[in-house]
C-alpha cells in the first residue's frame, strides 16, 4: 500500500476506489430498504408515530427549533426512536439472508455435523421472527420490547439481533446507519404526515436486499409542529 511509483501509489488509488465503491454499495440499498419498512410500520402504527414525535419534540432545544438543532448528541437521546428502528430492522432486516462456509469439518450449535467447504445459508429474516428467541408476540411491531423498566435501551447481542450480521464480518456501517436513518426519520416525521394508500399489497421481494415487492404508495402531507 505504501509502495510509491513516480510519486504516486497505484495500489493506494485502487484501495481508495474499491473502498469508496464498497461503502456506497453497502450503504445505499440497505438504508433505503430499512427506511421504507420503518416508515410503513410507523404509518400503520399511529401510537408509535405519536410517541416518536412526542420524544423528538421534548428533545428539540426550542419549540421553534427544527430537526437540525438536534445534532448527533440530541439524536442519540431518542430512546424510543432507537427502539422503534431496532424493532423494524428485526422484523424487516434489509439483508434478509447470509452465507458462511466451513474451512474444516465442524458441528453446528444445532448438532448438525458438516464437512469442510460446506456453504451454510441462514435467514436473518427468520431469526428475527423465532418465537423461542423473541417470545409469543414475535410477529408484532413493539418498540417497547427494546426498552428497560428504567427507560433505557436493552442491549441485545448481535447473534440475537442479527440485522447487521454478527462476528468478524459484521457491518462496518452499523453506527453510521443508525445516525443516518434517525436523522432522515426525524426530518421526515417533523415535516410530513405519511398516509399509506389503502388496498395495496405490501410484501417483501425475495432478493439480496429486502425491498418491497411492489414498492410503497403513500400520500405525503406537509405539517408544522
Ligand atoms: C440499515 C443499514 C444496513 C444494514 C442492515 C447492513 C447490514 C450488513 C450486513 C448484514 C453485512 C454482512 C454482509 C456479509 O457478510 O455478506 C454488512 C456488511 C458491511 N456493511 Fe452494512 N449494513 C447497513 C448499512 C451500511 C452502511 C451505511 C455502510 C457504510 C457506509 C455499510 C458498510 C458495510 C461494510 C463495509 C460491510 C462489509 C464488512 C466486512 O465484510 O468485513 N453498511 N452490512
Amino acid at each position: 500500500m505504501n509502495e510509491m511509483k513516480d510519486g504516486k501509489d497505484p495500489i493506494d488509488d485502487k484501495f481508495l476506489k474499491d473502498t469508496t465503491i464498497n461503502l456506497l454499495a453497502a450503504g445505499t440499498d440497505t438504508i433505503s430498504s430499512g427506511l421504507t419498512w420503518f416508515l410503513w410500520l410507523v404509518a400503520t402504527h399511529p401510537f408509535v408515530e405519536a410517541k416518536i414525535l412526542e420524544e423528538i419534540k421534548e428533545n428539540l432545544p426550542s419549540r421553534e427549533g427544527n430537526w437540525k438543532c438536534l445534532g448527533i448528541e440530541g439524536i442519540n437521546k431518542l430512546v424510543y426512536l432507537h427502539a422503534a428502528l431496532c424493532e423494524s430492522l428485526r422484523l424487516y432486516p434489509p439483508v434478509p439472508f447470509e452465507h458462511k462456509s466451513s474451512l474444516k469439518p465442524d458441528v453446528l450449535p444445532s448438532g448438525h455435523k458438516i464437512k469442510s467447504n460446506t456453504m451454510i445459508v441462514y435467514s436473518l429474516y427468520s431469526i428475527g421472527r423465532v418465537e423461542e428467541i423473541w417470545g409469543e408476540d414475535c410477529l408484532e411491531f413493539k418498540p417497547e420490547r427494546w426498552i428497560s423498566k428504567k427507560g433505557e435501551i436493552i442491549h441485545v447481542p448481535s447473534y440475537k439481533f442479527i440485522a447487521f450480521n454478527a462476528g468478524p464480518r459484521s457491518c462496518l456501517g452499523k453506527e453510521m446507519s443508525f445516525i443516518e436513518m434517525k436523522m432522515i426519520i426525524v426530518a421526515i416525521l417533523l415535516n410530513y404526515h405519511i398516509h399509506v394508500v389503502e388496498g395495496q399489497v405490501v410484501k417483501p421481494s425475495i432478493s439480496l436486499i429486502l425491498h418491497m415487492k411492489h414498492g410503497l404508495k403513500v400520500m405525503v402531507k406537509k405539517i408544522s409542529i
